[in-house]
């Protein structure tokens, strides 16, 4: 099989209802997202203001708030969404403060961030018939896909930008996939909504998304008579190549202070306003001139936005997928001239070898997938406790490579836009921050962290990052057909709360407050 993906830009002008009723086949290139003609929220519920630390809601009497309800139709036949109330406060919130408060970090804080119209990247199923295609999610524990046009959590670009494919699909006669005949040509679409766009003042910029629309095709070749119409919806993938079609080629949203690139393929944040609030928050943790490594980089968005806005003296974003190179390529040339930093990227496994990635650095940041960090990461994170105690750096046993292939490797597989490397020095990294997609393997992670005393845990906040959700349907990640298949019957529960916790090296030093007495004047 051959799947294909297309890209679509979407630029913030004409309805789509306009467009579609255009009697040609213009409108495959489809798919603007006037803001006027998409159905918005009630300003009361688009977006609310980031509180401090909690919004202080009045609940009802059951202890709902039905000022922070998800107000979805599709709640309960779509599996998107798993609690209707109360989305200001996940119900996890509890047991991380709990959980925060037991190991010493008591000024914990939660930003609820934005609630509705939160979800600025969605992989959708396609199914149904070409007359009436069901563009959604899977109903809970089935394959039946829920038609989800209203849907609360969307970006209303991503809604629109839905209704106009599904329009384009019964004019073009576009057949959605068949799972048991596994006949069809339209099985998923990845639509990804770009916040940014400078013509507009900054306050239009969110309601006025504009869409990179994917689609994965159905179809054995690029002869397949089928394949005509995915022309004419726009571009195509086989394997892991994309061929770009239709549409802006680049893709950029700004976050963190910087302009980001993103390609398709590489990893990007749902809600790309929390991970904003995120960075912002981040940054402050890095002192100015900080060495940093970015373990578990994608395109390096966190090590560039520190590049950007700590004056780090290096920045080293370590990622093992190569498809994320090219957008981080693309991102650091936008990034401000900076003198004086050496960028990198490499691109490797951050599991072999940890600790060549830790010594040097003094600010170590990690961001794993869901799983955690892996085990030999942990143990050279938990091993600096034995190096510190040596102390003397230049008495330690640091494996220097020496085999002349895998240093071509190494030299071949950084990326940077500043002309020299300046001689790392021996240092030891001070800061761990750690952000975390997962609160289980995270609770793990952090109590093997403190518990040998390697690190403590000095600062804790968590964001709000999937308002209403518990799990999320992993419906799309490789275009092969039989990795596909594997991957669409995964659902993985997990429990929504994205963490950023700051951890120093060494073991909490009791600062003991001095009696308040008077000091005796000398006589
Ligand atoms: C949660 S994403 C974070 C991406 C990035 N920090 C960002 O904010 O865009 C986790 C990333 O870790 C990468 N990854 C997973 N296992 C890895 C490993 N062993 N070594 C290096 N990178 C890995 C994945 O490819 C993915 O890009």
């Amino acid at each position: 099989m051959a799947a294909a993906i297309s890209l679509l830009s979407l630029p913030p002008c004409a309805s789509p209802r306009h467009r579609i009723s255009l009697p040609s086949l213009t409108l495959v290139t489809c798919v603007s997202t006037s803001p006027s003609s998409i159905r918005t929220l009630p300003a009361s519920r688009r977006a609310l203001p980031p509180p401090p630390l909690f919004l202080a809601h009045e609940a009802d009497t059951d202890g709902t708030d039905s000022s922070c309800a998800l107000h979805c139709p599709h709640f309960q036949s779509c599996s998107g969404c798993t609690h209707e109330y109360n989305l200001h406060q996940p119900p996890i919130l509890d047991e991380a403060m709990e959980f925060f408060k037991n190991i010493g970090v008591s000024n914990f804080t939660f930003d609820t961030c934005r609630l509705w119209g939160w979800r600025c990247r969605a992989k959708l199923a396609v199914r149904g018939s070409s007359m009436r295609p069901l563009i959604g999610l899977y109903e809970e524990g089935t394959h039946n896909v829920v038609d989800i046009p209203e849907c609360q959590a969307h970006h209303p670009s991503i809604n629109a930008a839905v209704d106009l494919l599904k329009r384009a699909m019964v004019e073009l006669n576009i057949e959605p996939y068949d799972e048991d005949k596994g006949t069809g040509e339209l099985r998923y679409v990845q639509m990804a909504v770009t916040t940014y766009n400078t013509s507009l003042p900054a306050s239009e910029r969110y309601r006025n998304g504009t869409v990179q629309v994917s689609f994965v095709w159905n179809s054995r070749s690029e002869s397949s008579p089928s394949f005509q119409k995915l022309n004419a919806l726009a571009n195509i993938i086989f394997g892991n190549r994309w061929r770009h079609l239709l549409g802006e080629r680049d893709f950029w949203e700004n976050v963190g202070g910087i302009d980001v690139s993103l390609a398709p393929s590489s990893f990007g944040q749902a809600n790309t306003r929390a991970f904003d609030s995120l960075l912002r928050k981040l940054q402050k943790y890095v002192p100015y001139g900080a060495s940093v490594v970015d373990l578990y980089a994608g395109a390096g968005v966190i090590g560039l936005s520190l590049a950007a806005t700590r004056k780090c003296r290096s920045i080293k974003c370590v990622e093992v997928n190569k498809e994320a190179k090219l957008s981080f390529e693309k991102t650091a040339s936008r990034l401000p001239t900076i003198t004086d930093c050496s960028i990198s990227w490499h691109h490797a496994d951050t599991s072999k070898e940890p600790l060549s990635w830790l010594i040097g650095s003094d600010v170590v940041v990690v961001d794993p997938p869901r799983k955690g960090l892996d085990p030999s990461l942990l143990i050279a994170l938990q091993s600096l406790k034995f190096l510190k105690l040596k102390d003397n750096l230049s008495e330690r046993k640091v494996k220097i490579e020496k085999r002349p292939w895998i240093l071509r490797e190494k030299e071949a597989s950084e990326q940077s836009n500043t002309q020299t490397t300046p001689i790392e020095s021996q240092s030891l990294p001070e800061t761990l921050i750690y952000i975390s997609c997962g609160w289980d393997s995270f609770k793990e992670d952090c109590m093997s962290l403190i518990s040998n005393k390697a690190w403590h845990l000095d600062k804790a906040h968590g964001f709000n990052f999937f308002p209403g959700t518990k799990r999320s349907v992993s419906i799309y990640h490789v275009c092969n057909r039989e990795k596909m298949r594997s991957r669409l019957h995964e659902v993985h529960l997990i429990r929504c709360i994205e963490v950023l916790a700051v951890f120093k090296r060494g073991s909490k030093v009791n600062i003991k407050r001095k009696k308040s007495g008077k000091k005796k004047r000398p006589t």
